[in-house]
């Protein structure tokens, strides 16, 4: 199954799998509906049994476009389709779904005991505990760029860890491991301080320096909001505690992720920036799949540099760090208020800058509330509606702080 497939992931692996029509085969698509007719062509070309839309009033525009593309896949409709299709029977279920309106999906695949590749890391990081508590060891592949560097470079498997090891190699000494470190691209205003970032346009942080990706990870790469999921991401796919969870600025974006261990050997994963690679490998996990992408041109003179995250200027991944180790229902609040300010930033409706102060104020107020869940990580008296509840107020809020700005 490939959820999201008429967005950045959807299409590159889409891509993947008609360059490879002896490994791979589609059972179902799901999308949102706004391109409801590269999801019906799709659907043609990949001779797809099942389709889901999640706009209901997108239905009748994908059916058209179904019967035009000569297709006869069935069609569920909404919500509840989409996490239907994600719960039917299949070997991989892609999630490249954005924003936290994934998670029903995740839940479905890991509930439905199927590998889950997952590209979504807004539901993992939403649905924490829930998440964990859910997926056996191993059951997910992870495709985010850094999560895929760290397993390949991370080759342990004990309980408590959800990311699935790189060629299926377990190491008992999972103890061996001091630190993991993410890198940053720093995405397209690095170098910038506060007073730099005041007139930036959407146009602007839509351009980032070394990855092509959708609209909000893009914004999100731009204020290191994305960087800081990636922190409770990495923590929650790999058991480790924020404290031993580094994040360095690396505008080539050539090394991926790197694993520090206690000799003080640090292993990295190199390759040109591909989403190619990652997703390949979620879909084709434990085997690698010849020709993903091109690797390194080692021939090639190169110069790769390191710098410190400059966290006055770009306060998102200090932030992530807070409300991941606070657990319950914070992280969900962070991503929401996000989601919010990135969409009204996107209209044009917000300064840059304000995007991190809205989030910010959200997480403050919502700390002074009551919120089930325990320590990080820990599903204490926490509910998946707890979660939702959660999400709609921290968006309600946000929105009232926004039209203010507005
Ligand atoms: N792009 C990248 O390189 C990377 C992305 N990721 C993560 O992968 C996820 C997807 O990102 P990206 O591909 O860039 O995003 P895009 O915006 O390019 O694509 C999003 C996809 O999700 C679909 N969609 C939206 N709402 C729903 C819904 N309710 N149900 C089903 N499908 C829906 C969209 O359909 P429609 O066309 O109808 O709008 C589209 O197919 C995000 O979580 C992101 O953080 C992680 C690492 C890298
Ligand atoms: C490709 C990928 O995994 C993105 O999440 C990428 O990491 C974004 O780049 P930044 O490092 O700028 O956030
Ligand atoms: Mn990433």
């Amino acid at each position: 199954m490939i959820l999201g497939s008429t967005g950045s992931i959807g299409t590159q692996a889409v891509d993947i799998v008609q360059r490879n029509p002896d490994r791979f085969r589609v059972v179902g698509l799901a999308a949102g509906g706004g391109r409801a007719d590269l999801l019906a062509k799709q659907a043609a070309e990949l001779d797809v049994p099942l389709v889901a839309v999640a706009d209901p009033e997108r239905a009748a525009d994908l059916s058209r476009s179904l019967a035009e593309h000569g297709s006869r896949a069935a069609v569920l409709v909404g919500a509840e389709g989409v996490a239907e299709l994600a719960g039917s029977p299949c070997d991989v279920v892609l999630n490249g779904i954005t924003g936290a309106l994934g998670l029903e999906s995740t839940l479905a695949a890991l509930r439905a005991g199927t590998t889950l590749a997952l590209a979504n890391k807004e539901s993992l990081i939403i649905g924490g505990p829930l998440v964990r508590d859910l997926a056996r060891p191993g059951q997910i592949v992870p495709v985010d760029s850094e999560h895929f560097a760290i397993a390949q470079c991370f080759p342990y498997l004990p309980e408590g860890q959800l990311a699935s090891p790189a060629q299926g190699h377990v190491h008992a000494r999972r103890d061996e491991v001091s630190r993991l470190v993410v890198t940053a691209s720093g995405g397209p205003f690095r170098g910038r301080d506060r007073d730099g970032l005041a007139g930036v346009t959407p146009a602007e942080a839509l351009d980032h320096p070394t990855w092509s990706m959708g609209p909000v990870i893009t914004v999100n790469s731009a204020t290191l909001v994305n960087k800081g999921l990636e922190v409770i991401e990495a923590s929650l796919l790999f058991d480790m505690p924020f404290d031993r969870i580094d994040v360095v600025v690396h505008p080539q974006s050539i090394v991926h992720s790197m694993v520090e261990y206690v000799d003080g050997s640090t292993i990295a994963k190199a390759s040109p920036p591909s989403m190619m690679i990652p997703i390949a490998y979620g879909l084709g996990a434990p085997d690698r799949v010849p020709g993903a992408a091109p690797g390194m041109d080692w021939t090639r003179a190169q110069t790769w540099t390191f710098e410190p995250l400059d966290h006055e200027a770009f306060p998102a991944v200090r932030l992530a760090c807070e409300v991941g180790a606070a657990g319950g229902t914070a992280p969900a609040v962070y991503n929401a208020a996000n989601e919010e300010a990135v969409d009204a930033f996107l209209r044009g409706n917000l300064a840059f800058p304000s995007i991190m102060d809205t989030v910010s104020r959200v997480v403050s107020e919502h700390r002074r509330t009551d919120r089930p869940g325990g320590a990080s990580h820990q599903s204490v008296g926490l509910s998946l509606d707890d979660v939702y509840a959660a999400d709609a107020w921290a968006r309600t809020r946000a929105r009232e702080l926004l039209a203010r700005q507005a």
